[in-house]
C-alpha cells in the first residue's frame, strides 16, 4: 500500500474575513519539492497557513502522514514548519540565538541545551557572530535568513516557505536555493520567481482558490507564463499595422 502523503487537504473550505478562499479544495502533497505559483490573491499563502496549522479549515481536514494536523497539538511542530513572507511576523525573540533555540524546544531540549545547539549550528555555517546580535539590528533579508535557519534547525518533516526569495539579494537567493536543494525534508515553496521552482518535480498553479494546473515544474511554469503574456497582450493591444 502506498504510504500516506506528507501533507493532504481533504475537501477544505476556508473563509478569511469576507473572502471565501477555498470551497472544497483537495490535494495530496507527496513530492519532495513542490512549488506554488499564481497571481496575487490566488490563495498560496492561505494554503500554506492551512498546511502548517496556523489556519483551521471551516470544513474538511488537513492531514500530515494521515494524521489530522489540527488535532495534533504541540506535536505538529515536528511535522511541519513555515517561513513567513514577512520575517517580522515570525521572529519573537530579541536575539538570533534565542530565536533559533525556540525551534528546538518541541524536541524536548531545555533552554540552555537548545541555545548551545543553536550556537553550534551558527558556527558550522560561519555565522557565529550573529548569535548575540539583536534581531532589530539585522536587515530585512538577514532577518529572513534567520527565519530560514530557525526552520532548518527545528527540522520538521515538511518545510513551507512563503515567498522566501522576496527580500533576498542575488547571493542570498543562490544560497537559499542551494540550501533547499541539500535539504532532506519535503519543501513547499510559494514564489513569483519561477526560476526557483521551474526544475521542481511538481508545481501547482493556483487561481482564485482553485488549482488551475498541476504537474511538472517546467510545464506548469511555461503555461502560467504564456497565460500572463496573453493577458498583457490583451491589455495592451498592438496598434494596427500602418500600410502605405
Ligand atoms: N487576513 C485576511 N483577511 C481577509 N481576507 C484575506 C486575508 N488574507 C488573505 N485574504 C484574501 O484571501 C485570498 C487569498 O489570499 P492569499 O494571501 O492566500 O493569496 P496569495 O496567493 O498568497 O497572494 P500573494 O501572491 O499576494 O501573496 C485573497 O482574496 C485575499 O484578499
Amino acid at each position: 500500500m502506498p504510504s500516506a502523503p506528507a501533507l493532504e487537504l481533504q475537501h477544505v473550505h476556508l473563509q478569511r474575513g469576507r473572502t471565501q478562499v477555498f470551497e472544497g479544495l483537495s490535494m495530496q502533497l507527496h513530492e519532495p519539492r513542490i512549488g506554488l505559483i499564481g497571481d496575487n490573491g490566488a490563495g498560496k499563502t492561505s494554503l500554506l497557513r492551512l498546511l502548517c496549522g496556523l489556519e483551521a479549515p471551516d470544513q474538511g481536514q488537513v492531514l500530515s502522514q494521515g494524521q489530522n494536523l489540527h488535532a495534533a497539538g504541540s506535536q505538529r511542530a515536528r511535522w511541519v514548519g513555515m517561513m513567513f513572507q514577512n520575517p517580522d511576523d515570525q521572529i519573537i525573540f530579541p536575539t538570533v540565538v534565542e530565536e533559533l533555540a525556540l525551534g528546538l524546544q518541541p524536541q524536548g531540549l531545555n533552554k540552555k541545551a537548545a541555545q548551545a545547539q543553536a550556537r553550534q549550528f551558527l558556527h558550522a555555517r560561519g555565522l557565529q557572530d550573529w548569535a548575540e546580535r539583536a534581531v532589530t539590528s539585522l536587515s530585512q533579508g538577514q532577518r529572513q535568513h534567520v527565519c530560514w535557519l530557525a526552520l532548518l534547525l527545528a527540522g520538521p518533516r515538511s518545510l513551507l516557505l512563503d515567498e522566501p526569495y522576496a527580500s533576498l539579494d542575488l547571493p542570498s537567493q543562490a544560497q537559499l536555493a542551494h540550501d533547499i536543494a541539500q535539504t532532506t525534508q519535503q519543501v513547499i515553496v510559494s514564489t513569483h520567481l519561477l526560476d526557483h521552482v521551474r526544475h521542481f518535480p511538481r508545481v501547482i498553479w493556483m487561481e482564485g482558490g482553485n488549482v488551475r494546473a498541476d504537474g511538472l515544474g517546467a510545464q506548469v511554469c511555461a503555461a502560467y507564463e504564456a497565460h500572463v503574456r496573453q493577458r498583457i497582450a490583451a491589455l495592451h493591444p498592438q496598434p494596427p499595422a500602418h500600410h502605405g
